[in-house]
């Protein structure tokens, strides 16, 4: 029986590698339990124990692929999962008041859009990457990105992931382009080189550009690379383990309890903004 003085959560997207991670922190966070955790209609996981399947001790908190009666008696959300999945709970989120801590990438322009418009009636994180060191990373990449001139400095971002990622350039590599932007004060999407191949010309002047490695295991590797004449500096970051994101995600889940509706970034939970 959950204690209701807890923050009751719900998992979306459960069995995933992140859904894991996520009821493992859970349970490792005084203060929060797991209310709830959704999967897709037709996972073969629908029924299973959550946390057991998280490689816990069973909690009784069953998998279910109906996330309304779920939403409704948690205080939050969790949601790794897929842009058009994040889109649908972003509404359910809004209409029970609740939450929502979105660490999903690869989002469309107009998926933001519908994101923007839920946290009209409910407070969202979103956020490419939850980790801590990141996001300190993202504000040292905004500082050597005004300090250095675009006429000497070229910035190219680097990330490589597992085999099995499906969005690129990854969502960090485009929170830490858009950090270097601001910098810059440039806008980030019409001064992006997102890939290169065959006869490209020589590099524009001022252009960030994004470069992708897929392959093995690897949890998620970014490097930010300032390229000037005879010198280069690179700010990196290597995710050595997906508890950096979950231990994030809780931590936001916890500030945005009873927080006035609207959009937040890990900046604001973090105090870094
Ligand atoms: N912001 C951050 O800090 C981080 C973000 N991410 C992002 O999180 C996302 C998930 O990553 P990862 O855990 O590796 O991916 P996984 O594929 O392992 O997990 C996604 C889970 O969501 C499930 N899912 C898909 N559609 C639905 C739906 N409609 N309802 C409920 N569940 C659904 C999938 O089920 P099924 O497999 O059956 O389709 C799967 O179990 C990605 O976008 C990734 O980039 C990852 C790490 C950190
Ligand atoms: O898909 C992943 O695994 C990760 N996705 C996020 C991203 O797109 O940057 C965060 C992290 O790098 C792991």
């Amino acid at each position: 029986m959950a204690d209701t003085r807890e923050m009751g959560l719900v998992v979306v997207g459960a069995g995933g590698r992140m859904g894991q991670a996520l009821i493992r922190a859970i349970h490792a966070t005084p203060g929060l339990c797991l209310s709830g955790a959704v999967e897709r209609t037709g996972s073969p996981l629908i029924g299973r124990d959550a946390s057991a399947h998280a490689g816990l001790e069973a909690s009784g908190i069953k998998i279910t692929d109906d996330p309304l009666p779920a939403f409704a008696a948690a205080q939050g959300v969790l949601d790794f999962t897929t842009p058009a999945a994040t889109v649908e709970f972003a509404g359910y989120a809004a209409q029970a008041g609740i939450a929502h801590i979105i660490g999903t990438t690869g989002c469309s322009d107009e998926d933001e859009v519908r994101i923007k418009a839920a946290a009209r009636h409910a407070p969202i994180v979103k956020s490419g990457n939850m980790s801590l060191g990141v996001n300190l990373l993202a504000g040292l990449v905004k500082k050597a990105a005004e300090a250095l001139p675009a006429e000497d400095f070229d910035i190219e971002i680097l990330e490589m992931h597992h085999r099995h990622k499906v969005d690129a350039p990854s969502g960090t590599a485009l929170l830490l382009g858009a950090a270097a932007a601001e910098g810059r004060e440039i806008n980030l999407s019409e001064n992006s080189v997102r890939s290169r191949d065959g006869h490209t010309g020589a590099r524009q002047t001022g252009t960030i550009g994004f470069a992708t490695l897929r392959g093995g295991s690897v949890v998620g590797d970014h490097s930010v690379i300032l390229a000037g004449t005879g010198e280069r500096i690179t700010l990196s970051h290597q995710a050595e383990d997906r508890t950096i994101f979950a231990r994030g995600a809780v931590r936001a889940a916890l500030w945005a309890h009873g927080r006035k509706p609207g959009l937040y970034s890990m900046l604001d939970v973090l105090g870094l903004n």
